[in-house]
């Protein structure tokens, strides 16, 4: 007589969302459905609300437009960015998982060198479910994963690592470029497979792409506001490069872990390098001002949250980085109304299906 086999629940089913921005289309599902089809999505569209968003059958969703989420949030609508991929940041804000994994709708399943359909998902799960090491560099890379380890001479007082808030996934085929780079380089394609998974050392920061990226909302979720950007802003396309700034720097006071590397996805569509170029010609001489003002921040020690890290941090923007120019006045004004809008959504008074009741859900 054959035992039934119990089949296995999807890891982390009920405790993590699939957040997708989107001003197009989810026909992109189709090809994730093996992978994402038990889990449940937040779709944020951008642009047009009244414009149809088509969610194939069978998914689990629940999808925001701008009339949502000005009704939702009210004035503070106005830290939430329209037509940049930053609205994505919504999505974070009124999940109630804790894990969420973001994609964009132009990035496709990519095949590992064995030509293998790469479960993404499962990767970005595994990275947040084992600890980093952001304080001693393993040669040998991720010690967590099967068949490798900490390599001799690391001290065995720091193999426990620290937990893992933010996993950061790469892209096969279309590499996340900037506007220049794509321009000078029209044809270029990413076929490289590097089978690694890293931890951002401590003291460093990196740019973070928001296309193919899993985070953990309780450890980390407040850091991730993906900044004023888009329509009416000077900047766009940094969206996901300044939430990864913040989120890096109080990482590092919080002993937090970032990791980068597995798992690739396949990004199919190259945006237009020339309207690219419009969006972030400012980022790319601003970033030579904000990097190193990221890499002086240093918190005080009655900042023990992320909440009060990233109040702390947008005072530091107002003070330092306003001679920059004025945005950032506004950016620093923004982070503090996502942190109030943050805590009135995601605060024990709230119920949870308030912030949820308003969406068109299946
Ligand atoms: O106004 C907009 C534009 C796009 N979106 C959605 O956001 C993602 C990314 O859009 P796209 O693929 O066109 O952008 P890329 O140039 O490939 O990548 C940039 O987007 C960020 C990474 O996510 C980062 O800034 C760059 O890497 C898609 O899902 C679009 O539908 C939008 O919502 N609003
Ligand atoms: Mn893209």
């Amino acid at each position: 007589m054959t035992t039934p086999v119990t089949p296995v629940a999807p890891q982390l089913k009920d405790e993590l969302d699939i957040v997708i921005p989107t001003i197009r289309n989810l026909d992109f599902l189709e090809m994730w459905r093996p992978f994402f089809q038990p889990y449940h999505l937040i779709i944020v569209q951008d642009g047009d609300p009244t414009k149809i968003i088509k969610v194939p059958d069978g998914f689990d969703y629940e999808l925001y437009n701008r009339n949502d989420i000005n009704r939702i949030l009210g004035p503070k609508a106005s830290c939430i960015s329209f037509k940049d991929s930053a609205c994505r940041c919504f999505g974070f804000m009124v999940s109630k998982k804790k894990y969420i994994f973001t994609i964009d709708d132009d990035c496709f399943v990519a095949k590992d060198p064995t030509g293998k359909d790469i479960n993404a998902l499962q990767q970005h799960i595994h990275n947040l479910l084992t600890p980093s090491t952001p304080f001693f560099f393993n040669t040998l890379y991720d010690p967590y994963r099967e068949g490798a380890d900490f390599v001799r001479g690391y001290p065995f007082s720091m193999r426990e690592g620290v937990p893992t808030a933010i996993s950061h996934g790469l892209w096969l085929n279309i590499p996340d470029y900037d506007a220049p780079t794509q321009l000078v380089k029209p044809r270029e394609r990413n076929t490289r497979y590097v089978d690694a998974v890293l931890t951002i050392p401590k003291g460093t920061i990196f740019p973070m792409c928001g296309m193919n990226l899993g985070f953990d909302r309780e450890l980390i979720g407040p850091a991730m506001y993906f900044g004023l950007m888009g329509d009416g802003q000077p900047i766009g396309r940094y969206d996901d490069m300044w939430a990864g700034w913040c989120a890096k720097v109080i990482c590092d006071h919080l002993s937090l872990g970032v990791k980068t590397g597995l798992p690739y996805i396949w990004h199919s569509k190259a945006s237009n390098p020339f309207v690219n170029l419009k969006k972030e010609y400012k980022g790319i001489y601003w970033q030579e001002d904000i990097i190193p003002f990221f890499q002086s921040v240093t918190f005080s020690k009655e900042s023990t949250t992320v909440q009060k890290c990233y109040i702390e941090l947008s005072k530091m923007v107002k003070e330092k980085l306003s001679k920059v120019d004025p945005y950032f006045q506004k950016l620093a004004d923004s982070m503090v109304t996502w942190i109030e809008a943050w805590e009135e959504l995601n605060s024990p008074a709230k119920s949870a299906p308030a912030a949820n009741a308003d969406a068109k859900k299946k």
